[in-house]
């Protein structure tokens, strides 16, 4: 029901879906019912135009209500096919284009659709059938563009139709062709009717009757197995044209009253005028001109209320004939001219339609080629940014592949900085003690005595050797002596400031810088150390092991730039301290 793509078989098969359709309605669901209702509206009442009339006007009075443009839409649609039933196709021109105004308005591709395709029809019955292709081509595209394939195939019988009566045989054979295909493939017993009927029409207009013949009647034989009323009437008028194009007056006698009960039956005046018109030809061929006149005089104002030229041109035609065979020359003659005004206006008319035709073919291939080129510039930006964006992303991965390897590098670079530092450490470090070793208090002296140099500082630097080493290893091993060597150290270390240096210069021998130091500084500061290593108790590792240090001192003298002088003087302070007796300080002179 959503989908609005019903196929019932026949008339009470159509009964029997909408009653199962509204059992399954959701209770208080308004929409859905004025959906169900516009259905129901649509399908319920082919047989009794009148009431389905009734019904839609009432039902769009609810619509408009509830304020539901969709269902206003449909009821108006609704009402429009019964107006055209109960009145003239003309009529039904004001609700179709009042739905088509609102579906514009929201924009609703499937009821646009319905709106151009039932005006299509309208503008073809009144012979206007450039404006109806255009309408009804335009709907096949709304169709298409929502989605609604079935409609769609539905409106290519009035795209048929439309060709037909334009002359074009051809594309309307072709546009039937395809239509017969889709409803005996969905075995569609409404669209195959109809099929067969605008066959039978454009038989007989081609000129070919006894065909037209076969499919009108199938187009009854339908209409009777579906109980389709009207459509039996219409196939019945359809066939009573034929047989009056053949002279067969009797058989076309006999169609109309068959069409005429059956349109009775459902209250359908919409063919009145045709009805009359055959009847005035059917009339005159059997030779009854009187009655004819009186047919004709029907026909004419029905046919003029739906301004159908050609309906005219042929009634005056006939008419004529029959002044004449009447002897009423001045009706001839009057007749006579007005087939000739009326053929010129179709000649007009036909010229007219060429000219539309042409402007709206143009406008479609325009437009088909401007929303080729929009796709055309859509999928080149597309394909645009596609590539800009893969380049980008290149270009992120490039970064951040150059931002891993910089990474990468620096920790290489930083590794490596601090590897050599390591080295560097390890090379000026006595790996024993983990004081610097020869080369680290050369260079830390070398330094000091720049810089004594330069900024005219004091200097010194103590000499130690620890008293009778030899002694120690001899007695209590290599491995103990190693162990007194780094208490010593400790204990000297305890009593160096921050900014003094100690250094081991080899075996029992160490070298200690003192920035900034002078006479007496150097020797309270040589004092503490060899007190300290006096004092140091190593019972933890040898009981009653005692050990000593004597120091010799050296200071910077002005103008010196060289520690090697220091050095040997501190020696020589050292080799006084040796003899002096051990655990002494002595300084240079
Ligand atoms: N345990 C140990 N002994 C070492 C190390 N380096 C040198 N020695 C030893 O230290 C001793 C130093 O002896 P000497 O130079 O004669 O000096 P000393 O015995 O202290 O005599 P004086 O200096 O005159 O008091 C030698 O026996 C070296 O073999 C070391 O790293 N560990």
């Amino acid at each position: 029901m959503d989908s609005n793509e019903l196929v019932p078989v026949d008339t009470a098969e159509t009964n029997r879906v909408l009653a199962q359709l509204h059992a399954l309605l959701p209770p208080g669901d308004a929409r859905r019912e004025r959906v169900y209702r516009a259905l129901y509206c649509e399908m319920s009442f082919t047989n009794n135009a009148r009431t389905g009339l009734a019904y839609a006007s009432s039902a769009l009075a609810d619509a408009m209500h509830a304020a539901d443009v969709h269902a206003q839409i449909d009821f108006h649609y609704c009402r429009g096919q019964y107006q055209a039933l109960t009145t003239t196709s003309a009529d039904a021109l004001v609700d179709y284009n009042a739905g088509l105004l609102l579906a514009r308005q929201v924009n609703d591709a499937e009821r646009i659709g319905d709106g151009l395709s039932l005006r299509g029809s309208v503008e073809s019955l009144q012979g206007e059938q450039a404006l109806a292709l255009v309408d009804l081509l335009e709907a096949n595209r709304s169709y298409t563009s929502a989605g609604k394939h079935i409609l769609a195939e539905g409106n290519l019988l009035d795209i048929a139709g439309a060709y037909r009566r334009l002359g074009e045989y051809d594309k309307a054979r072709a546009y039937l062709e395809q239509s017969r295909a889709w409803a005996e493939q969905r075995h569609d017993n409404g669209s195959q009717l109809q099929v067969h009927m605008e066959l039978g029409y454009l038989d007989d207009d081609s000129g070919n009757s006894g065909e037209a013949i076969q499919e009108l009647k199938q187009a009854l034989a339908l209409a009777k197995q579906m109980s389709d009323r009207q459509s039996e009437a219409t196939a019945q008028l359809g066939l009573a044209e034929v047989y009056n194009g053949q002279h067969e007056y009797q058989p076309a006698l006999d169609a109309l009253g068959q069409a005429g009960t059956a349109f009775a039956s459902v209250s359908d005046q919409s063919s009145m005028a045709m009805m009359h018109l055959q009847y005035g030809i059917a009339h005159a061929g059997v030779g009854q001109h009187k009655v004819a006149l009186t047919d004709y005089a029907t026909a004419e104002t029905g046919i003029t209320a739906d301004r159908n030229i050609r309906y005219l041109a042929q009634l005056y035609a006939a008419r004529a004939r029959s002044d004449y065979a009447l002897g009423l020359l001045q009706a001839t003659i009057e007749d006579l001219q007005r087939t000739i005004n009326a053929n010129a206006e179709l000649d007009l008319m036909a010229r007219r339609q060429e000219t539309i035709l042409m402007s709206y073919q143009f406008d479609t291939t325009r437009r088909d080629l401007e929303n080729r080129r929009l796709a055309a510039d859509a999928a080149l930006s597309r394909t645009q940014i596609d590539s800009l964006e893969q380049v980008r992303r290149w270009q992120r991965l490039a970064l951040l592949l150059g931002g891993v390897l910089t990474l990468l590098l620096a920790w290489l670079v930083m590794r490596q900085i601090q590897h050599l530092r390591r080295y560097k450490r390890m090379a000026m470090t006595d790996v024993l003690t983990g004081v610097a070793n020869r080369r680290g208090i050369e260079k830390v002296l070398a330094e000091e005595v720049k810089r004594a140099h330069g900024a005219g500082h004091e200097l010194s630097l103590l000499h130690l050797d620890v008293d009778d080493f030899k002694e120690i290893n001899d007695s209590h091993g290599h491995q103990l002596g190693d162990w007194a060597l780094l208490r010593i150290v400790a204990a000297c270390k305890d009593a160096l400031r921050q900014f003094d240096q100690l250094g081991r210069w080899g075996g029992d021998e160490f070298y200690v810088v003192l920035p900034n130091t002078g006479a007496d500084g150097s020797v309270l500061v040589a004092e503490r150390l060899r007190g300290n290593v006096e004092a140091l108790n190593m019972d933890d590792i040898c009981p009653q092991l005692r050990v000593s240090v004597s120091v010799g001192i050296s200071r910077i003298r002005p103008g010196e730039t060289s520690a090697d002088a220091m050095i040997r003087r501190a020696d020589v302070a050292l080799y006084r301290a040796k003899h002096g007796g051990n655990n002494r300080v002595e300084s240079e002179p």
